[in-house]
């Protein structure tokens, strides 16, 4: 009685105005600019109403750590989407799982195997998919017939990288079948999932429409998604399992879990391991590509920042040798690394990052936040805002260093809020794949800058995708730095052909001597 007695005499926060029976829609196109709008106007914690439920966004570091991180046994579940969870089955990877037990099966897998600890494994093969990636380049630039683009290399470098990690697959350097699929079942995904678009997620008993009535293509769309979903989950799965009976395979996430298992595998940790290895490729692929097109875009903006960059490469490795992990967690290219950050933040992935939902009514600064409210931060508006970032749609590295490096800022104390706080989401719900992410990101971007220049005319380009957004199609020309560059890529190419793919250290062997 008390608490329905307090929820009553408190006022939701402030929102645009509701219209009637339906509250308000979610904005379809760029939503992070209405919300942006919304928080100038309303204050960066925003009430809407859409239909019967309760949406807030956040639009300030301090509203989204107090309610997603300080209250983060309240605000980390996650919405029921009957059309992509449900009726495609979405529901079953991590991104879309409520914060139940399963959740935690996954989460502490996922811990084990790639928290800040134990990524050190994957370094190596890290370094040979960036170099894999420069020499794809190279040798697209020989073939006068190709019409691979570079966006086509980083898809297939991200998804074989994933597809390595999760279950020891070594993909196909063109037309894996494999990484087509999981490539459609990613695309699928982000259209189906993006907030508030579907209307039978806003309306339930839209589901129970026949197929055959105007309007519910719909049905015919989920049924068609749900075989690419199926595919992308089982097949690499059951393969994993054929490996192990035949005493074969490589070592990866998949293969150490049902190994440490064994005999003592239930039919409920089988299907748990099976999404967990789909989790980490639906959450790695996709967002890592998004950031390596934004650099290319931003590099093929921005020369000045190509050059500062090359040149603190070149002062180093001399043009002789590529650069690698060592030369990362030594810290030897400062401006990489800023670069790296203004990537993230420049274009954040997920703009409005992953929605939480509230379990129970809470309260903030005096207002009601009724439980099952599904709250957003607006990701970019927070790396957009200008007290923060002065100039927020510039690209520029020099505002994450210090004057000594030849950055903007006088002391370490003046450096502005590190992208990787609010890009990688918040709370119990933070991304599991931030750590392998950043290497990534980092090795690919130094790999490319050291032997390429990277050219192209296109201004204004713009964004789209779901959830997950990507810069649409821009001119990007890369070609070899000079003879050393020409030389270097030549000699990946030796590399690969004299060398396996390297292996990941076998966790699985080594706990069972
Ligand atoms: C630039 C790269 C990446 C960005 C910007 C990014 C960003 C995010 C964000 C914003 C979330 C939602 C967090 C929240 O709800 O508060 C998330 C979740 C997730 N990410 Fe990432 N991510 C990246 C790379 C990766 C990689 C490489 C992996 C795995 C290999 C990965 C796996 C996941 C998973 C499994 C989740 C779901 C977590 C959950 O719901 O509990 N991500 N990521």
């Amino acid at each position: 009685y008390r608490r329905k007695w307090t929820s009553k005499s408190l006022h939701l926060p402030p929102g645009p105005p509701l219209l009637p029976f339906i509250g308000r829609m979610m904005p379809k196109k760029q939503q992070w600019l209405t919300f942006a709008a919304w928080g100038k106007e309303f204050g960066d914690v925003v009430h809407l109403k859409v239909m019967r439920y309760s949406i807030i966004i956040l639009n300030s570091q301090r509203a989204a750590l107090d309610l997603l991180d300080k209250k983060s046994s309240n605000f980390s579940s996650r919405p029921y989407l009957r059309f992509s969870g449900e009726m495609i089955g979405w529901g079953n990877i991590l991104v879309l799982t409520p914060y139940n037990r399963r959740f935690r099966d996954i989460r502490k897998h996922l811990h084990q195997f790639m928290g800040a600890h134990s990524v050190k494994r994957f370094w190596p093969l890290q370094e040979e998919h960036a170099k894999a990636f420069i020499h794809r380049i190279f040798l697209q630039r020989l073939d006068p017939n190709t019409t691979a683009s570079v966006t086509d290399s980083i898809h297939w470098m991200t998804g074989s990288l994933i597809l390595l990690i999760a279950y020891g697959y070594k993909s196909a350097p063109t037309g894996d079948p494999l990484v087509e699929v999981v490539n459609e079942a990613m695309e699928q995904f982000s259209r189906a999932s993006e907030p508030g678009v579907w209307l039978v997620d806003l309306i339930p008993w839209l589901k129970h429409v026949p197929t055959w009535f105007p309007g519910a293509q719909f049905h015919h769309t989920a049924a068609k998604w749900r075989l690419t979903l199926n595919a992308m989950a089982n097949d690499p799965f059951e393969m994993v399992k054929q490996e192990i009976s035949a005493g074969i395979g490589r070592p990866s996430f998949t293969r150490d879990l049902l190994v440490e298992k064994g005999q003592n595998l239930s039919t409920e940790e089988e299907v748990t391991i099976k999404w967990a290895a789909a989790s980490l490729y639906s959450g790695g692929a996709d967002t890592v590509a998004s950031a390596l097109s934004s650099f290319f875009l931003a590099m093929t903006q921005n020369p000045r920042v190509l050059r500062r960059a090359q040149e603190e490469l070149d002062s180093v490795l001399l043009g002789d040798r590529l650069p690698n992990v060592d030369d990362k967690i030594h810290g030897r290219f400062p401006y990489i690394s800023a670069l790296v950050k203004e990537v993230l933040r420049w274009a954040p992935v997920a703009p409005t990052g992953g929605p939480h939902v509230s379990e129970k009514d809470d309260q903030y600064r005096g207002w009601l936040i009724p439980g099952g409210s599904i709250v957003f931060v607006n990701i970019w508006g927070l790396t957009h805002d200008e007290e923060v970032y002065p100039n927020p749609n510039e690209f520029r590295p020099e505002r994450f260093l210090t004057k000594t490096n030849g950055g903007d800022c006088e002391t370490e104390k003046d450096l502005p809020r590190d992208p990787g706080e609010m890009v990688f989401g918040y709370g119990r719900r933070t991304c599991p794949g931030r750590h392998l992410a950043d290497t990534s990101l980092w090795l690919t971007i130094a790999m490319s800058l050291s032997t390429f220049d990277i050219v192209g005319h296109s201004q204004d380009v713009g964004y789209s995708g779901g959830s997950i957004i990507r810069p649409n199609n821009f001119e990007c020309v890369m070609t070899p730095r000079s003879e050393k560059a020409t030389l270097l890529l030549q000699s990946i190419g030796q590399q690969m052909a004299d060398d396996s793919v390297p292996e990941m250290e076998d966790r699985s062997m080594t706990s069972h001597g």
